[in-house]
């Protein structure tokens, strides 16, 4: 195993995670500098997913380790380090996970009623300073289904920060939404992050605009990172796997020989 370095705040090696005779992750590593954006890409169904939850301690690898801030984190024991990691690290999930039962202002109130032992007083200016950040304190008192579809991904993003997390896990931040939403995303995601400082780390369908947004690319294939580089490296690579995956080839030709062939198969699939 590798020594742990300063400057990585996450680094993850050799996870595996099977679902039955499912292996989905066959030692998968990572490495995330501090301070950075790093993307995960991959076909879909290839465990992307499953590797952030892996990353955000909702399920457990089979084997590997995985070091925050240095710190390994184990399932089982550690339960202080990983206590302590919960609260330093924020998930958001790709399709908000708000509640609809609650404002805006309750939303974002959430973790830190209960990950804190905050006064009400506290809870309640921590929260309002992070909708006033994500430009949302007139919609306090507004619930989720009041609000759009970019208002809300920004709500659950204001809610992810208000405990001032070091690392954000971003789950298909811009799945189902349209191209102009899509940007949005992106370019609140940037901007946020720069604002507050977290390292992130994303994982997308939209290729083009990871390759814009993050500073770090990893790409997943077969249940370990092919490939992990800066954007430029992974545009200039030769690496067939990477060229595939970029040029949407493989897909492309594998749907037409199935079609040609007259083999079923799912638009889904690919
Ligand atoms: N809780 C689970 N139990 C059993 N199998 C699971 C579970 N979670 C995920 N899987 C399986 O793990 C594999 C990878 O799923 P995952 O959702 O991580 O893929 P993905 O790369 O994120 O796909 P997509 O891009 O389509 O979202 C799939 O075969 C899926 O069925």
């Amino acid at each position: 195993m590798a020594a742990s370095s300063p400057d990585l705040l996450l680094q993850v090696e050799g996870v595996t995670k099977r679902f039955g005779d499912n292996v989905v992750l066959a030692g998968a590593d990572l490495e995330v500098p501090r301070g950075s954006v790093v993307t995960v890409m991959g076909r879909s169904g290839t465990g992307k997913s499953v590797f952030l939850k892996c990353l955000a301690d909702v399920i457990q690898p089979d084997s590997g380790s995985i070091r925050f801030d240095g710190q390994l984190l184990k399932s089982g024991g550690h339960a202080k380090s990983r206590a302590e990691f919960r609260q330093r690290c924020s998930f958001l999930f790709q399709n908000n996970a708000l509640f609809d039962s609650l404002t805006a202002l309750e939303n974002v109130a959430l973790p830190l009623e209960q990950m804190t032992d905050l006064p009400d007083r506290d809870i309640q200016s921590r929260s309002l300073e992070a909708l006033q950040q994500l430009e949302l304190e007139k919609f306090q008192d507004s619930y989720p289904s009041q609000l759009s579809g970019g208002m809300q991904k920004r709500l659950a993003l204001a809610r992810a920060i208000v405990t001032r997390p070091e690392l954000v896990l971003f789950d298909e931040p811009t799945a189902g939404l349209d191209p102009l939403r899509r940007n949005a995303v992106f370019l609140m995601i940037a901007k946020y992050q720069r604002q507050f400082g977290f390292t992130a780390v994303m994982v997308t369908h939209d290729v083009q605009e990871a390759l814009i947004a993050s500073d770090r690319v990893a790409l997943l294939d077969q249940g370990r990172m092919h490939f992990q580089g800066t954007p430029e490296q992974f545009r200039s690579s030769a690496d067939p796997v990477v060229t595939s995956f970029r040029d949407n080839t493989f897909t492309l030709t594998q749907s037409l020989a199935a079609i040609r062939s007259g083999q079923s198969f799912s638009s889904d699939d690919s």
